[in-house]
């Protein structure tokens, strides 16, 4: 079952900003990562999949459902945490949480207990009859998390769930994160303008910038060995790199190593480096295939805010 299924998906806001243009996407069960600058659109993205905005263009499927004609059915399998601070400071987390469970729909006393329950899944249990107004900002995006958990959803959005957050807190919400997507097998979309924080957590990535759709694929597709040999030698590699270039191998620098293409066979490439090596009488320290880096293959995200027409 596909997620969320987009098709020519476009929104545009007062007939003046195109947020999202002609964006085609099927996203997958797993933890997703939705990256883009701030105004990229990710927020829009998610706010039509809940059926809080309506298209202007193409169309957006989520588990299967029209999140306008079928919101119901989409509310009752998907839990949201919005991006801003939207809690009510004068009321107790337990209270509030199981507020959320009943209007999901659940019973007086299966939503009492599902919030308990969701509020020790978050590390909320000891401090759950405190009022939401005393809570740090760590804990009131937990309690955001809970309220988008408790009616045990099929899937979860999380626009920017470290919004706010020192370095630790940050580290602590995605480890939390991914315990949900890992543990409890809910599929995770969850929103960030920073790559290098949520990609630890993902199993997959969708890259969007000024609206459109930039790159979508699995983690372990990104980092899968390029066509590139990195070298490290002890020494200046500046002659070993010229050695090869005469050999007719195609040779970049990269700080103190060297990125050699692999050439025809691969056992070619690697034996000519070596007798190379030898040759020059160089210090082979280090010499295998190259991966991608999840960060390399996003090097060209630009960083352009939204069109405007
Ligand atoms: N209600 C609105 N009215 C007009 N323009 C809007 C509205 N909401 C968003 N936009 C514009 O649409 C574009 C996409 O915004 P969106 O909030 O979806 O981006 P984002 O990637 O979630 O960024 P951020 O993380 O900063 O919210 C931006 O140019 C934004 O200014």
């Amino acid at each position: 079952m596909v997620l969320i299924e987009t098709d020519s998906l476009e929104k545009r806001y007062d007939d003046k900003v195109t947020a999202l243009a002609d964006l085609s996407v099927a996203i997958e069960p797993g933890i997703v990562g939705l990256v883009g600058v701030n105004g990229a659109g990710k927020s829009t993205l998610i706010k039509l999949a809940l059926g809080l905005l309506a298209p202007t263009g193409g169309s957006i499927r989520v588990l299967g459902h029209d999140p306008i004609a079928d919101g119901e059915a989409v509310r009752a399998r998907v839990g949201y945490m919005p991006e801003h601070d939207c809690l009510p400071p004068d009321v107790i987390a337990a209270e509030f949480v199981t507020h959320m469970a009943r209007v999901s729909g659940l019973p007086a006393a299966t939503a009492r207990e599902r919030a308990s329950e969701t509020l020790r899944h978050v590390g909320l249990y000891e401090e759950r009859y405190r009022r939401i107004g005393g809570y740090s900002t760590g804990m009131k995006q937990r309690v955001k998390l809970a309220q988008a958990l408790v009616h045990d959803p099929e899937l979860l959005l999380l626009d920017e769930p470290t919004n706010g957050l020192d370095p630790e807190g940050r580290r602590a919400m995605l480890d939390l994160v991914h315990r949900i997507g890992s543990e409890f097998g809910i599929s995770v979309v969850v929103c960030s303008h920073l790559l290098g924080e949520i990609e630890r957590i993902c199993t997959s990535l969708v890259a969007i910038d000024a609206g459109r759709l930039l790159r979508s694929a699995t983690l372990s597709s990104m980092t899968q060995h390029s066509d590139l040999l990195m070298v490290e030698i002890d020494e200046d590699p500046a002659d070993l790199a010229e050695f090869l270039g005469r050999h007719g191998l195609e040779v970049r620098k990269d700080k103190r190593s060297l990125m050699v293409r692999i050439g025809g066979e691969p056992d070619e490439t690697y034996d000519l480096i070596r007798d190379a090596v030898a040759e020059l009488d160089l210090s082979l320290h280090r010499l295998e295939q190259h991966r991608h880096q999840v960060a390399d293959l996003f090097r060209d995200l630009p960083t352009a805010e939204a069109t405007h027409a």
